[in-house]
Order: C-alpha cells, then structure tokens, then sequence
C-alpha cells in the first residue's frame, strides 16, 4: 500500500530499526526493489533524484513527477507492505512543487549548501507548503562531498549538533539529514571510512526525530568484480561497510539512501548477460539477471537495516 514516508520512519525511529530509500530511474529498478521488499515483507521507500524526473519526464517535471506516482502507487497498491515516494535532494522548488502536486509521500529540500540561516528560511517555506498537501518533509544540515547533480561540494562540512536542535524546531522538518563524512558516489573515501559516530550520537539526542543517512552504498566488491569481468572500468570504488552502516542505526539513522550499489548490481547483470546472449534481443530477457542483482542487493540491504519482517 502507498504509505507517507513519516509513518514508516516514526516506527522506525520508535524501535531503532532503519529503512532504506532506493533511487529508481526507470521501471526495471522498481520492479526488483518492490519484488524484494515483498519477499522480506519489509517497508521500503522508493526515492527520484530531479535528475530522475527530467529523465523520466523527458525535461518536463510535471510528467515525470505524475509518471513516477502514477508508477509507484499503481504497483504499490497492489501489495502488503507499506511503500513510499520521496523526491531526494530536491533544491529547484518547480520540482518540488511538481513532485507535491503530483503527490508525492515525502520531499527532501536540500539547501545544504545555503548558509545556515538561508537554509532554516528555505526549508521553513517548504514545510508550510508541503505540511498543507499532507506531504512530509526532509531536509539536510551539512555538505557531503562529491557531486549532487547541480551542486558539487569539495570536501565534507559536518553538521553541528546544536544547529541541528534550533533547525528542527524552527523548521517543524518530519525527518533530517546530518552529514557525519559519507559522500555520494562510488568513490567515497580516499583512505578508510570516517564517520562522526559522536556527531550522530548528539544530534539524535537534541532532535529526536527520524534521521537520514546519505552516501550510504558499500560498493559490495562482488558485484564491482563481475561488471569489470564484462568489461566495466569501476577502479578504485570503495563505500561504507555494512558495519558502519549498523553502528549508525544503532545511534538513530532510520532512512538509509542507497543509489550506487544498485546502479553497479544492475550494471554486472546487464553486462553478464548482454556477453552471454549474444543473440538476444528481448530487453525483458536481457534485463532479467540484473533485475535479479538489484532484487539481491534490496533483500540483503532490508536484511541487515533491520526492516524485514517489520511491513
Ligand atoms: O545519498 C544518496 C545515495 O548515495 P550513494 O551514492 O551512496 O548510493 N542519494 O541521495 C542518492 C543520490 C542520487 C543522485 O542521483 P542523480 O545522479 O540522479 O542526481
Ligand atoms: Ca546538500
Ligand atoms: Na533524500
Ligand atoms: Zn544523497
């Protein structure tokens, strides 16, 4: 069933269990997710970057907003678990307003890179508008490095618990993003993964609300090895180990954004079976094994958050 994006992260953060938020592009991404949250009987949330709805919309972000809802909640309606729609990382406010009026469960204004007080102005704006239509909101404190389509940050600027609590309060935001020194991508750290475990941990006690985790992709190595066998060129891809990924939600992450290791899960598959069927045609066929990659990469994902079993 198509849920708001709140309920699910409220029980979430009620009982220390995190959910993750995939990016889909198309309809292949979505079917695998959905056929792996069912399997797990877990809640899950699907998420599109703007770049996603200029992609899907063909430029126009109304149809691509419309196109995505009208996909999602007719797939989403057909099944048990909760499923919801966010727009992730939205800082055009046409998209966001699309993605509002198109209904959308949930929208992220992103205006992280604004300072403070530009941010707090923004999003409060946002809240009012997206509050009124029954949309939840998130919203982001502190840069994460690398690229975000049409902002590139240079290096990580973590967030500063304090500000966080005045932002919450001021905003009435339903859930927040603190940068803690993850990135997007499939290159995230030049040595080891850092995250601010303490940073979290403050943040977490001075808002008590649900918390995102972004750049969250561990780059799974398998799946690296097998697109570069097929031919892909991934050198150097490294992401945060699952680990790391728990000690968060043990500290207070409930929505964990992974985009990357599905785009390289899909990419082994396509490149695996495009070499070995040299004479298929079919894109319902040639899909398939990545499909099957992106619905494995969801159902161990779902595992180890702790969102099985918990639709
Ligand atoms: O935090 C994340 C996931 O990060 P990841 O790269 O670790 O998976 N995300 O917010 C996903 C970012 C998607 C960017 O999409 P476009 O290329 O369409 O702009
Ligand atoms: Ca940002
Ligand atoms: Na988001
Ligand atoms: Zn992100």
């Amino acid at each position: 069933m198509y849920v708001n994006t709140k309920d699910i992260l409220e029980k979430a953060s009620k009982e220390f269990y995190a959910v993750p938020a995939f990016n889909i592009n198309n309809l292949e991404f979505l079917i695998a997710i959905l056929e792996g949250a069912v399997e797990k009987n877990a809640p899950v949330i699907i998420e599109t970057s703007e770049g996603a709805i200029k992609y899907a919309g063909n430029g126009d972000p109304i149809r691509g907003a419309k196109f995505f809802v009208n996909l999602v909640k007719g797939y989403a309606d057909t099944l048990n678990i909760p499923v919801a729609l966010h727009l992730d990382h939205g800082k055009n406010l046409e998209y966001i307003a699309a993605a509002i009026k198109a209904g959308y469960s949930s929208v992220m204004i992103d205006a992280s890179h604004e300072p403070f007080e530009e941010n707090l102005k923004i999003t409060k704006e946002v809240v009012k508008w997206a509050h009124a239509a029954g949309v939840s909101v998130e919203a982001e404190l502190g840069q994460l490095a690398g690229i975000e389509d049409n902002v590139s940050a240079e290096e990580n600027v973590l967030v500063d618990p304090q500000q966080a609590k005045i932002f919450v309060e001021e905003t009435g935001v339903d859930f927040l993003a603190p940068a803690i020194g993850t990135s997007h991508g499939a290159f995230k750290f030049k040595g080891e993964a850092k995250l601010d475990f303490e940073r979290l941990e403050k943040v977490k006690k001075l808002t008590n609300i649900p918390l995102v985790l972004h750049g969250a992709s561990s780059v799974p190595a398998k799946y690296v090895e097998l697109a570069e066998k097929y031919g892909a060129d991934l050198g150097g891809a490294k992401g945060v180990p699952a680990e790391e990924i728990k000690k968060c939600v043990k500290l207070g992450i409930n929505k964990v954004n992974t985009d990357t290791d599905l785009r390289i899960a899909f990419l082994a598959g396509l490149r695996k079976n495009l070499t070995e069927n040299v004479k298929e045609f079919d894109p319902r066929k040639y899909f398939k094994e990545g499909m099957q990659f992106v619905k494995d990469v969801v159902m161990d994902r779902l595992e180890f958050l702790g969102a099985s079993g918990k639709a």
